[in-house]
Formats: C-alpha cells, sequence, structure tokens
C-alpha cells in the first residue's frame, strides 16, 4: 500500500513526518508493507524518520547538473528515497518523457510506480517495464467511492492487459480507496495493492484509518 500525501496542508512541514511514522507503526503492528509518498520538500527529513519504504511524488528526466529546479532520480536517491512515483494524473508527462524518467530511475537504483488512467495507456507504458502500473481513473481521484466499486472492470482489464503485455510489472489501483474492503476488493480484482491518498491524509483519526486500511490483508 502506497500512501500518497499529495500536497495536502495536513502534511506540511513536520506533519509530514508525523504521519510517516504513523503508517510506520502500523506496518510493525500489522506486516503490512506501507509505502510512504510525501512531498519532495520532505522526502530528506521522512526518509530519515523512518525505515519503511519512502518514495518521491515525481522525477524529472534530468541528470545531475546544470538543471536548476529539476528534481533528479539521483537526488531523490540520495536524499534516502527508494522509488518514485511517475506520470501522476496531477503531473502527467508525454510517454517518451515516462520512459526517459524509468530509464534514469533504474539507473539510480529507484523503484518505478508509474500511474495510468486509462488500460489502454497503461498497456502503453508498460512497455517501459516500471516496477509497477498505478491505474487511477481521474474523475474517481479524491472521492468517496472507490474505483474497486465504481469501475472494477478498469482494475481486472488493467492486470489482464498489463500481464499480457509485460509480466514483469506488477499492478496497482487507486482513486477513492479508503476502507480495509476496499482494498480486499483491489486484491480481489487482481492488483497487487493500493496507490490511495485522501482517505489517510485528510482523516481526523489517521492511524485508525492506516489500520483498517490493512486489516484485510
Ligand atoms: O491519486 C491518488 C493516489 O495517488 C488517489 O487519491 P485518493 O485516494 O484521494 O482518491
Amino acid at each position: 500500500m502506497i500512501v500518497n500525501f499529495k500536497a495536502y496542508r495536513e502534511v506540511d512541514g513536520a506533519a509530514a513526518v508525523e504521519l510517516a511514522k504513523k503508517c510506520q507503526q502500523v506496518s510493525e503492528e500489522t506486516g503490512a508493507c506501507i509505502a510512504v509518498c510525501p512531498p519532495v520538500v520532505s522526502l530528506a527529513a521522512v526518509a530519515a524518520a523512518v525505515d519503511i519504504p519512502v518514495l518521491s511524488q515525481n522525477v524529472d528526466p534530468r541528470a545531475p547538473g546544470s538543471a536548476t529546479g529539476w528534481v533528479t532520480p539521483s537526488m531523490v536517491r540520495s536524499c534516502g528515497a527508494i522509488g518514485t512515483l511517475i506520470n501522476h494524473s496531477e503531473h502527467k508527462v508525454d510517454a517518451e518523457v515516462v520512459g526517459e524518467c524509468v530509464e534514469l530511475s533504474l539507473g539510480c537504483d529507484l523503484t518505478t510506480v508509474v500511474c495510468a488512467d486509462t488500460v489502454d495507456t497503461a498497456v502503453s507504458l508498460a512497455r517501459f517495464t516500471p516496477d509497477f502500473i498505478a491505474v487511477e481513473p481521474p474523475e474517481l481521484i479524491g472521492g468517496d467511492i472507490s474505483v474497486t466499486t465504481a469501475n472494477p472492470r478498469i482494475v481486472e482489464s488493467t492486470v489482464e492487459s498489463v500481464k499480457d503485455v509485460n509480466k514483469a510489472v506488477r499492478v496497482l489501483c487507486g482513486a477513492g480507496v479508503k476502507t480495509g474492503k476496499d482494498v480486499a476488493a483491489a486484491i480481489d480484482l487482481g492488483a497487487d495493492g493500493v496507490l490511495l491518498a485522501s482517505g489517510v491524509v485528510k482523516a481526523k483519526d489517521q492511524y485508525a484509518v492506516l489500520t483498517d486500511l490493512v486489516s484485510a490483508l
């Protein structure tokens, strides 16, 4: 389970570290694999504070050097992060840029999670052999109805189609995932895990929600 902190106010500054620690606590108590995806400005602080996997929300297709303001895979790795999202619905890039980012990230030993908004996009991006494809219908992101309820077929189809194209790529799903029941449904539909955000980040009791989310695993 990857918890994307996005750029919510709830994770500004030290709050990103606090939420990452709650994720670590639940991971330790339950044995569930929980990774966190803090804002890039908090990557180093979060990676120093927890032992669970830390991922960047983005990398740019740039090598170290004269690249003012760009987020290089190399700097993400040296912060202590072990992976990165690429092409999130809220940070889309062209397919060729996805390919460059995957290649540069693999060269820096970063796990790659490439996001796709449709089955066709997922299949097309699987050719770059990221470690994971995460399918998330944009219209369901941030909502209260899980993709596993609103559009279970997109999860099943992505799993089937991506495996047909490239068996090495694992599939996550996300959008509206908020409960342990949603996570169980994702696994039943063939997904290897989930990518989620608001259900945890905006929860009054983040610890309780995290515990419920992993309860069905
Ligand atoms: O975009 C997402 C995770 O990257 C999904 O967000 P929500 O869990 O808020 O729907």
